[in-house]
Order: C-alpha cells, then sequence, then structure tokens
C-alpha cells in the first residue's frame, strides 16, 4: 500500500563514483507489486518513452515482460547496471496527462488503494484495448528511391508497382498497392525486402458515429435568480479561477439553464466543460437539451460500446468537443483545457463508486477543478449535507434559487397517515383520498407519476400456520414474489426459486404473499382504472438498451397517463403535464440502520414530489406515510431545505458522522462469522495502538454484523472508524493496513467517506 520506490535507496559510500546521470522511468503496474519500480529508458525509445503510456518491461528473475503505466520520466543518478532497459513503448498516443496522472496519485492515497487499480479505473478498457482501431502497414516510396526510379533494374511487375506508388503521393497499404498495380503480393514483398519502400505500421480507426446536432434551440432569457447564479459562476469562469459555487436551486427553478449559459461561456473561450448526472439522468430529454444548444458534444452513457466508447474519448482528448457530459466516470474524461465541471444532483449516492477504487466524483471533480483552476458547480433542489456543511464554512459559495420558473409555485404536499382506521383508508396500496385525486386528475386530463420504491410483487413470503419466512438460503433476506415466471427472487443476489404453493417448512397450502412492490401496484391501478394506460418503469422493465426511452417517449406525448416505479422515476423528469404525484409510502427507507436513512427520505420525497405543478395547471403530492411526523417527511412537505439540514446537522455533530467526522468503513467477509470478525477486531486493537502513536483521536463503532449480515453465502462483519483529523485517519488506517496479513479465508475491503452502511 504505501508508495515507496524501491530503487530509491541511497548508493553505498564506494558506489558514489560509478553513478551517472541516466533518463530513467518509473512504473506503475496494474496488478502484483504495489510500489513503482524504476527502468532504464533506452536512446532509442527516448522520444516515445512519455509519462502517460504503457511499457513493457522485464520483470523479477526469468525477465518476464509485463506491461506498467509509466508515471514519471526524468534524469537520475543511478548505477546503471543496477537498472533494467524498457522493452517496449506500447501506447503510441500519451493516455494520461501530467494533471491525470496527479490525479490517480491522489485518489490512490485518499482511497487507500493500489495506484495501479486507480490507473485501469481512469482509462477505459475501451482505450487500453483500441477498440475499434487495427494496425495497418502502410508504404511509401523514399526521396532517393524516387529520383533513381528510372535506372532501377527490376522486374517489370516490381517495376510497375514502384511507379504507381511513387506517383500517387500518397501511402499504400500492400493489398492496395497490389490492386492499383494489378499483381499479387509476391512483387511487393520483393520491393520490401529490397528495402525500396519505406514501411510505417500505424494504428487507424475504423468507427465512425454519426454525431448529427438535434435542432439548435436559442438560450432563454433568464429570470433574476438565474441571471444572479449565472453571474457568480461566470465571476470564477472569466478569472479562470477555481471556485466551488452550491447552486441550491428548488425543483423546477432552472436549474439546467444556468449551466447552459455558463458552458456557453467556457465554450467561447475555448476551453471544455464536464457536466456530470446521476446515470439514471442521461434520459432523452436531459440529451436533447444539450444536444439542442452545444454542436459538438460528447454523451457518455453506459449503453455504450467500447468501439464508441474509445472512437468519444480520442475525439475528446483531442481537444476538439467542447462538452462532456456523463454519469460519473466522464469526471475522468480527458479534456485537454478544462474551462469548469458541473454536477447536477450533486447529492446523488450514484456518484460514490461501490467498487475500488470506491471514490466520490464529487471529491475527485474537486481535486481535479482546483488543479486544473476551474471553477467546479454542484447543483441539486437537495444538497448533501457534506456540501451544504461547507457553504457554512465557506469553503463553498452558495447560490440560492428559492423559486421555480414562471413564478409556478411549488405544489402542495399532504401526508396520508396510514395509521388511521384502515376503513377511511380503503384497501390495496392506494388509499381512498390517493384514488379520489386520481380519479379527479384523470378527468382533468392530467397525468400522474406514483412512486413506490420496491420492485417485484410481493415484498415476502411468510406462512401464516408456522410462521416461516421462506428467505434467500445465501443471504437470508426474504424473496421478492415476482409474477413474470412465478419466481421468488433475492434482491441482493438474483438467487431464484419457483414461488412455492405451499409452506417448505410445515406444508399449508395457504402460504401468504405480503408487501407491495411495483409490480402488484400496477395490477391494483389497472384494476381500478381499466383502460387508462399505466407504465411501469423499474430495473426489472428496464433492463433492455432502449427502453428508458421509449416509456418516457410514451408518458411525454400523453399517451400514457399513469407512471409508477421506483427511485428511477424521481429525479429530473420534466412533464409540464404531471399533477399528480402519489408516493406509496414514504417509509421504506426511514427505518434502514444508516445514518443517512432520513436524508435519504427526505431528497427521495422532495425529488419525487418536485415532478409536478412544473406547468400551469398546477400540480398536488400526496405522501402515504406511518409516520407523518418524522422530521424528514415533514421538512419534505413544506419544501423546506433549511428546516431538514438546520434539524439533521446537529445530530451528525454530537454523534460524529459526516459531514463533522471523517469516515472510514472497514468490511470483512467469509464462509463463517467468527474468522472476519476475529480478523477486524485484530485491526481494531492494531488500530488503536497506532492512534495512541499518531495521537490520533479515533472513535470505534464496531466490529459488528453488518446490516445485510450475509450476502452470497458469506458472513459479513464491519467496524466504523471517525475521527474529527481525516488525514491522521486514513494514515493510521494505512499504516495498519500494510501491516495486515488477512487469513485466507477472509476478504476485506476499506471504503473511505463510506455512503452505503449496510
Ligand atoms: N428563464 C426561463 N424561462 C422560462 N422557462 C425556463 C427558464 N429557465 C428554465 N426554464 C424551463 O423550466 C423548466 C424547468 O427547468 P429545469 O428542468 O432546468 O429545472 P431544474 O432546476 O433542473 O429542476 P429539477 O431539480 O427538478 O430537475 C424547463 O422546462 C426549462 O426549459
Ligand atoms: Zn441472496
Amino acid at each position: 500500500m504505501k508508495q515507496q520506490d524501491l530503487f530509491n535507496t541511497a548508493p553505498a559510500p564506494w558506489e558514489v563514483d560509478d553513478l551517472v546521470s541516466h533518463v530513467v522511468a518509473k512504473i506503475v503496474f496494474s496488478t502484483g507489486p504495489q510500489q513503482p519500480f524504476d527502468y532504464l529508458v533506452p536512446e532509442n525509445l527516448a522520444p516515445v518513452a512519455v509519462a502517460g503510456r504503457r511499457m513493457r518491461v522485464p520483470f523479477g528473475r526469468g525477465d518476464r515482460l509485463v506491461q506498467g503505466y509509466c508515471v514519471e520520466v526524468g534524469a537520475k543518478q543511478v548505477l546503471p547496471n543496477k537498472l533494467k532497459s524498457i522493452h517496449e513503448v506500447v501506447d503510441d498516443v500519451t493516455l494520461l496527462s501530467r494533471t491525470m496522472l496527479g490525479l490517480t496519485r491522489w485518489m490512490a492515497e485518499y482511497y487507500l488503494c493500489p495506484w495501479g487499480q486507480v490507473l485501469e479505473a481512469v482509462v477505459p478498457a475501451a482505450v487500453r484495448g483500441n477498440a475499434g482501431t487495427r494496425e495497418v502497414t502502410l508504404l511509401t516510396v523514399p526521396r532517393e528511391t524516387a529520383m533513381q526510379l528510372a535506372t532501377l533494374k527490376l522486374p517489370p511487375k516490381q517495376h510497375a508497382a514502384l511507379t504507381i506508388l511513387a506517383a500517387a503521393g500518397k501511402a499504400f497499404t500492400p493489398p492496395e498497392l497490389a490492386q492499383a498495380a494489378g499483381c499479387t503480393l509476391a512483387p511487393i514483398m520483393a520491393l520490401r525486402k529490397k528495402k525500396l519502400v519505406h514501411v510505417e505500421v500505424r494504428r487507424v480507426s475504423f468507427a465512425h458515429f454519426d454525431d448529427t446536432p438535434a435542432e439548435a434551440e436559442p438560450s432563454k432569457q433568464l429570470n433574476e435568480d438565474q441571471a444572479a447564479a449565472l453571474k457568480t459562476i461566470l465571476h470564477a469562469v472569466d478569472e479562470e479561477r477555481h471556485q466551488t459555487v452550491l447552486l441550491h436551486g428548488v425543483t423546477g427553478s432552472g436549474k439546467t439553464e444556468v449551466y447552459l449559459q455558463a458552458i456557453d461561456r467556457v465554450v467561447a473561450a475555448g476551453k471544455q466543460a464536464i457536466v456530470l448526472v446521476p446515470e439514471i439522468s442521461l434520459t432523452p430529454q436531459t440529451k436533447q437539451r444539450f444536444r439542442a444548444r452545444f454542436s459538438q458534444i460528447a454523451l457518455l452513457h453506459s449503453h455504450m460500446n467500447d468501439v464508441e466508447r474509445h472512437w468519444q474519448w480520442k475525439r475528446i482528448a483531442s481537444g476538439h468537443i467542447p462538452v462532456v457530459v456523463g454519469a460519473r466516470s466522464a469526471i475522468f474524461a480527458p479534456t485537454p483545457r478544462l474551462g469548469m465541471i458541473i454536477l447536477d444532483e450533486e447529492h446523488d449516492s450514484s456518484f460514490k463508486q461501490d467498487s475500488s477504487p470506491r471514490y466520490h466524483a464529487r471529491d475527485v471533480a474537486a481535486w481535479r477543478a482546483e488543479s486544473e483552476n476551474a471553477p467546479l458547480i454542484l447543483g441539486s433542489a437537495t444538497p448533501s449535507l457534506e456540501s451544504w456543511r461547507q457553504t457554512q464554512t465557506g469553503a463553498i459559495t452558495l447560490v440560492s434559487m428559492p423559486r421555480r420558473v414562471n413564478n409556478y409555485p411549488l405544489p402542495d404536499v399532504k401526508t396520508v397517515d396510514l395509521r388511521v382506521d384502515r376503513k377511511s383508508i380503503g384497501r390495496g396500496a392506494i388509499s381512498r383520498p390517493l384514488y379520489q385525486a386520481m380519479r379527479r386528475t384523470i378527468e382533468e386530463d392530467g397525468q400522474m407519476i406514483l412512486l413506490l420504491n420496491r420492485r417485484g410483487y410481493a415484498t415476502h413470503i411468510q406462512c401464516p400456520a408456522c410462521g416461516e419466512k421462506v428467505v434467500c438460503p445465501e443471504c437470508e433476506i426474504a424473496l421478492t414474489h415476482h409474477l413474470a415466471d412465478n419466481m421468488a427472487i433475492c434482491h441482493y443476489c438474483d438467487y431464484r426459486q419457483a414461488a412455492p404453493k405451499s409452506c417448505p417448512s410445515c406444508g399449508f397450502t395457504g402460504i401468504h404473499f405480503f408487501g407491495y412492490g411495483t409490480q402488484k401496484l400496477e395490477a391494483e391501478v389497472k384494476a381500478r382504472f381499466p383502460g387508462v394506460e399505466c407504465l411501469r418503469m423499474d430495473s426489472d422493465t428496464m433492463k433492455k438498451p432502449g427502453s428508458h426511452e421509449a416509456a418516457l417517449e410514451r408518458f411525454r406525448c400523453g399517451d400514457a397517463k399513469i407512471l409508477v416505479g421506483t427511485q428511477m422515476i424521481a429525479k429530473g423528469l420534466d412533464f409540464p403535464n404531471v399533477t399528480l404525484v402519489g408516493v406509496i409510502n414514504a417509509d421504506t427507507a426511514l427505518h434502514f440502520p444508516d445514518v443517512r436513512a432520513g436524508e435519504r427520505t427526505f431528497q427521495l420525497i422532495t425529488q419525487v414530489a418536485g415532478r409536478t405543478g412544473r406547468g400551469h395547471k398546477g400540480g398536488q403530492v400526496l405522501v402515504q406515510t406511518l409516520s407523518p411526523d418524522h422530521p424528514a417527511i415533514e421538512a419534505a412537505a413544506r419544501h423546506d431545505y433549511t428546516l431538514f439540514a438546520g434539524r439533521e446537522l446537529p445530530f451528525r455533530e454530537k454523534f460524529l458522522f459526516s459531514p463533522f467526522a471523517k469516515m472510514v468503513r472497514l468490511v470483512a467477509r467469509g464462509e463463517t462469522a467468527a474468522a472476519p470478525e476475529a480478523f477486524l477486531d485484530e485491526f481494531a486493537k492494531q488500530l488503536q495502538k497506532v492512534a495512541i502513536q499518531l495521537e490520533l483521536e479515533l472513535h470505534l463503532q464496531g466490529p459488528a454484523a453488518a446490516p445485510i449480515e450475509k450476502l452470497r453465502g458469506q458472513y459479513r462483519f464491519h467496524l466504523l472508524l471517525k475521527s474529527l483529523d481525516g488525514e491522521k485517519l486514513r494514515k493510521a488506517v494505512q499504516m495498519v493496513a500494510v501491516k495486515t496479513k488477512s487469513p485466507d479465508e477472509v476478504i476485506w475491503t476499506i471504503d473511505v467517506d463510506p455512503v452505503d452502511m449496510m
């Protein structure tokens, strides 16, 4: 883990006279040893041996050739016979600029993971694999050969081919030349052997994608709030200095228009902008909005194939594409002249990667923007408490847009208390008040969105006779009943079995399916509103590429009246005819054993409520809940972010959580419960020793069984580390980690600034 250079050790005193200055390349491997190694750069490779390219080098006793990333090249005093030489430079283009190399190094140190692993995450596999390109051999005639052409004694076919190539004035591949000269490849091979033609091997791209811009759209006349926000942003853009601005604008306040006009200025200055959005927000609507304003734009999304990904990467790296829009990993777009970074919906948890390197795009963006003197714009109606807190300390500039565009009011939000007697609520998932509101909406030709954050049909299966619950044998989590193929499925590991007809334990045939998923809700809507088209959007119905677009188009054009879905329908959508939003169960995420449960609930309800009232018809929201008095639900019903943050922050401070304390989470898993628990116990003990040494005030929670105690057959434990001093905390973890050799049966991970606590 520690980045130390084996070859940086000082030479012995009697060796000093033998030192010579040599060009040395520092190589980092993506697997195997974690520390960089030095290699000599032979003279013939000096022009191409550039930091940021991959190189093949001899490694180990057998000098096996392995590939690594060159992260630095420079003159160094070395004992020449002690270092091996680079064998080959793999890339003919530089994959990582100095800034990007610096970024990867910072990520490795900050997130406590191997540098090589970060490099592999930053350079897309499609780029590493040169997807969509092939090597071609190109032939030309050197000048001296061309001048002697008339006097050269050659067989007629060779002579003819050489004459044609010399006259062509451009390079031919061997088959092209053979065709032009009307001969086989043999005479051309002969010319190559005689060295009468110059041979060059070059990698060319055969990919091409259509990027015709959408119909152009002029920018909008900004309202007062938007103009003020834009002014603050442009200040930083014009001065080419780094500043982070949090654009806190309520839903429908027109944040996108502010981004677009800020980007205009960046592009006019000849620079590039990166816009990050949650993957799920890369809707046709978002794409269209950006396409209509910028003719040259790269849209990076997960359905892209390798050939296209590589093609886009090269276009961005060439500097020709001024605007890049994409999900989390677009923060690594190789823009040579970065002028601004925007994170829309900056609070979204999809910006945190849940596999190593476990980076948060917001923090990576902050590092990048700072080192490239570019402004960073964070936008949200429900900012993360991390960003909000920084506006209080002055590290981030706050700009507010508290009103919707066109002075549309925020929708009226009412809670439906599900605790009152069932009679007045009605049966099924849709309460009586919600049903009546739905009926009215249809009569008034409006559209509506129903949010239920659980997919599947019934959320648990239980025997009323003996109480037996049907759980996943691998995760011990209740299986969800899915109607398609009548299966019972584990939502954690995708284990599936046929839905039981009787109790697997006592044989009772009246086994019961409880709870509501989106499938069951859709069925209920269809039964109660026959003839009204209802669409369902969740990860089950949205598997196929393009299905997202198709569904949203049916809703946009007004054919579908009711849209039922999970959180994927909660953000970003801008449909003026949506006059009703129903939250079927506001409590699904409220009681998770996670410090952010309240924050997530507040965000989800505020965001989904924001989908309505975006037109002149107005809108209303009904939130069904068992806890209408919960502070998060109450604040969301009032669209009051400041109220929510004002209540939540003191709690976080008191109990030492983010954003006040820095947190690191360790998760260990294994076939038995004992091994991972013992491992974390020992880790905690070592940490406490190191903490004394470093004078670190360390707070430990656990080790304890993780909320998801068992996953895919493995027992999971976690240990939460907290401290006000993040730097020292990471240092302590690193010091223990380098010395720790985990037993074979334990797999463990380090998560710095964890978001997922399950
Ligand atoms: N100055 C303006 N005048 C008129 N309409 C505007 C103006 N600015 C934006 N709009 C329109 O207002 C609507 C809402 O804007 P937008 O989707 O950017 O809001 P938002 O702040 O991103 O909301 P959300 O957080 O809910 O996604 C869009 O249809 C947009 O075209
Ligand atoms: Zn499972």
